[in-house]
């Protein structure tokens, strides 16, 4: 349901580019919950006439329409976000004025508006709380797309999070917190002033439409944006000074500018007293007194004291950047409400590690890095184009939180900020992304940060049995290190592949299931520990996920002679394994590929003699195969067979990833796909059978029947796609005939009720369709049908190919 509305506005419109006049449509943007059309043009019209009458309208683009919507009508608990959000916007909008002040002074202009500094202002009787900055302010272009026409990217993901039940308080992650006004506010003005232009308002009642006027009757602000609420009825807390200093204390102590609240006082005064009104004993007093006193006492006017109302600037916060102060007098709360504050989340959840450091030396700088307690929506989907979250300040000055000069992607789930004294303040963004400290920054920040995750670790009393029960404050971190892993392991993963030069530290931090791993997460340490003392390589295999792996056959010897064996279960394992050839001199060995040694098999030479003839006939049976040869297995225990692959070629695993990928190059498939081995158990009443008939008659249909099933079977359970089920489920079938005594010539019946213009003519009984291995032998697929007569089996089959 989406009304398209035309509403004619009142006041004559400039012109004014492409953007969206609500005269022009205002259909896309009306907000769904509006159920009829009657009712929204009421509505429409109501905000319209109630706009300024000089004032151009716009529509809000669609999404941000909804996005109002949901935000005006939510009846979610915590309003206060809206005053963190607005507090966030206002020390963004000074930090950007302060830049460019680095390079050019005139921009601040002079008296009042040099000062950087953030007002808020309440008006009870009118019901408004208005927030000032002294900021860069807004032109009439950036308040007509950044108030409202242009959706930014985040506005999709956020009504998606909202959709699933997310959190409003992450509304700040998404670049969307302005809109979060209107949980306490049902009309709102935007009154700014920008260098480049003159003061403009901005209003809009949140009914799907905005408007902008050029300001004719306000105080000219000089410099910034003043934010006025008109406060719904049930938030009239809002306007409360004792309300609003606790939450600028509680949860705006770290912005770097100061807040005043402009705030009332009760003082004692003095004032002349009333002649009259002077109390009686003191009368008496007077009376009493001697004479030489008297002059004097005429000549000084009576006073009283008095409780009188004043008003002024209160100063809220401290102004002092937590990075400057020692970490010794910084408690744990102060630092999550500044990780709160730096990264948009207010959710309260606290970080999962902090590191706070002062770097000395060449490069001198202060940082302060934070692990968040989840990762943000879209870490993995936009890995390589997502931007890091530090923010950078030059002594002091805020300069970007956009240089990816200073972490590596792996990092960049990481949030905080850098404050160097070495980096030049007076050059442009761009020369200051070149700069060599940088890379000296960058390294040091890598290094704390590792160091940082290695402690949860190690502090994660879960993470190792030994220390279980030990020291207090146990609980907190327990199971810290998993949560940690859950969120973030992938980054790890990812820097493993990524940085060479950390990659040994990055592989102490890494955590997998094993054979032996239980519940919990093992460490290569802990693998190393558990090592058998014969053990010469670190044991992994790769697939889909554990459960699979569980059952794998190239675990039955390992798992039997109890070796561990690791699981790597996410896609981005394979690529891991291409990087992690050792550690601590420990080659790693995907035990589905060649080259497993498994201590001596004495008996293996003799084996490999007797088997000599079988496995010569199977590989030149399989000679249209892309199998390699055909060995005698060490790895298997109760399964007739496994194919494994060539070291360096892909593994099943990888094949099924590149195949799942819709731009892959199928011509580099073919040239990665490892070579195949199919290796047999040797003891496997099976294969024994089969090297008793072929030595008897080596062509044997049987026997060679059996051999192509068996490579088929052990194609798919070691992990691969087949590339002609059909062919497969043939075999299967033809077997099930001998099973089940039915001659293998034996025909399909035919179907009684045919229309015979659209039926294919039928040969020698059977039907023209040939299967693609009718040549061989005759369809698996016609006996079928041949021997059941009713269509149930048809069903059967397709649900029998379907799950093949
Ligand atoms: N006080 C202000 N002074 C100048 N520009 C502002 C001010 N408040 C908002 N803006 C502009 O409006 C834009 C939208 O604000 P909004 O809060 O929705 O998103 P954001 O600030 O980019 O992201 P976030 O919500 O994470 O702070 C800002 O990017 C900024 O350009």
């Amino acid at each position: 349901h989406s009304p398209v509305v035309r509403v004619r506005a009142e006041s004559a419109v400039e012109g004014n580019g492409d953007l969206p006049k609500v005269e022009e449509k205002v259909g896309g943007a009306i907000p769904d919950a509006l159920s009829t059309d009657a009712e929204v043009v009421k509505r429409e019209s109501e905000s319209i006439k109630a706009f300024r009458t000089k004032a151009e309208k716009f529509a809000f683009q669609a999404e941000v329409s909804r996005l109002m919507d949901i935000i005006i009508n939510s009846l979610y608990s915590n309003k206060d976000i809206f005053l963190r959000e607005l507090i966030s916007n206002a020390s963004d909008a000074l930090d950007k004025i302060r830049f460019l002040a680095l390079t050019d002074k005139e921009v601040l202009g002079e008296g009042d508006d040099t000062k950087l500094e953030i007002q808020i202002k309440l008006d009870k009787a009118k019901k408004i709380l208005a927030i000032r900055d002294r900021g860069i302010g807004m032109t009439k272009e950036d308040l007509i797309k950044n108030l409202g026409t242009i959706a930014k990217s985040g506005t999709s993901a956020f009504l998606e999070q909202m959709q699933k039940g997310g959190d409003l308080n992450l509304i700040g992650q998404f670049g969307v917190g302005f809109y979060s006004v209107y949980l306490v506010a049902d009309y709102v003005e935007v009154i700014s002033k920008h260098n480049d232009d003159i003061q403009y308002i901005w209003e809009s009642k949140a009914d799907g439409a905005f408007a902008v006027s050029e300001d004719t009757e306000n105080e000219p602000l000089g410099r910034g944006t003043e934010i006025r609420l008109h406060l719904k009825e049930e938030a009239g807390d809002y306007l409360q000074e004792d309300k609003l200093k606790d939450l600028v204390q509680r949860y705006s102590g770290f912005i770097n500018f100061p807040i005043y609240l402009w705030s009332s006082k009760e003082v004692d005064v003095e004032v002349e007293a009333d002649p009259e009104e002077v109390p009686e004993d003191e009368e008496e007093k007077t009376a009493t007194e001697d004479e030489e006193s008297e002059e004097d006492a005429e000549s000084k006017p009576k006073t009283k004291n008095v409780k009188e109302t004043t008003w002024d600037w209160q100063l809220l916060n401290d102004v002092k950047a937590i990075w400057l102060r020692s970490p010794k007098e910084i408690s744990d709360e102060e630092y999550a409400n500044f990780f709160h504050s730096i990264a948009k989340d207010l959710t309260g959840d606290k970080p999962l590690g902090w590191t706070h450091f002062n770097a000395e030396g060449d490069v001198e700088f202060k940082a302060v890095l934070f692990i968040p307690p989840k990762a943000s929506h879209d870490l993995y989907e936009n890995y390589y184009s997502n931007k890091s979250f530090l923010k950078l300040y030059v002594r002091r000055v805020f300069i970007s939180d956009e240089f990816d000069e200073l972490l590596p992607k792996y990092l960049a789930f990481l949030k905080g900020i850098v404050d160097s004294d070495t980096l030049p303040l007076n050059v442009s963004r761009e020369m200051l992304q070149q700069h060599s400290s940088l890379a000296t920054i960058k390294k040091k920040l890598i290094r704390k940060a590792l160091d940082m995750i290695r402690r949860i670790a190690e502090d994660d009393p879960a993470e190792s049995d030994d220390k279980e029960g030990d020291s207090e404050g146990e609980d907190e971190n327990r199971g810290k290190y998993a949560k940690f892993w859950n969120e973030f392991g992938k980054s790890i993963k990812l820097g493993i592949i990524e940085d060479a030069s950390n990659r040994a530290r990055l592989a102490k931090l890494l955590r997998f299931h094993s054979t032996k791993s239980g519940d919990k997460l093992a460490s290569l340490d802990q693998y190393i520990e558990r090592m058998k003392p014969n053990q010469k390589d670190i044991y992994y295999i790769t697939g889909a996920n554990k459960e699979q792996l569980e059952k794998s056959p190239f675990l039955e010897q390992l798992k039997k002679k109890g070796y561990e064996v690791i699981y790597f279960t996410d896609p981005v394992d394979e690529y891991l394994m291409q990087y992690l050839m050792d550690y601590e001199d420990k080659k790693f060995q995907n035990v589905s590929k060649e080259g497993l040694k498994l201590g001596k098999d004495s008996k293996l030479k003799e084996l490999k003699e007797s088997f000599k003839d079988l496995t010569k006939w199977w590989k030149e049976l399989l000679s249209s195969e892309n199998v390699d040869s055909v060995k005698i297995s060490n790895r298997l225990a109760d399964t007739p067979g496994v194919v494994v692959t060539s070291k360096y070629g892909w593994s099943a695993n990888m094949e099924r990833i590149m195949q799942s990928q819709t731009l892959s190059d199928t011509s580099k498939q073919a040239y990665m796909r490892g070579k195949r081995v199919l290796e047999i158990n040797p003891r496997h009443p099976i294969i024994k059978e089969l090297r008793e008939r072929v030595a008897l008659d080596s062509e044997d249909s049987v026997a060679q029947q059996t051999a192509k099933l068996i490579y088929q079977t052990a194609l798919i359970e070691s992990g691969f796609l087949l590339e002609d089920p059909k062919e497969f489920a043939s075999r299967v079938y033809s077997v099930m005939k001998t099973t089940l005594n039915v001659s293998p010539d034996a025909v399909v019946e035919e179907e009684e009720e045919v229309d015979e213009a659209e039926d294919t003519p039928v040969e020698d009984g059977k039907k023209g369709k040939a299967s693609p291995s009718s040549d061989e032998e005759p369809s698996v697929e016609d006996s079928i049908l041949e021997k059941s007569v009713n269509e149930e089996v048809e069903e059967e089959e397709e649900h029998y190919n379907d799950e093949l």
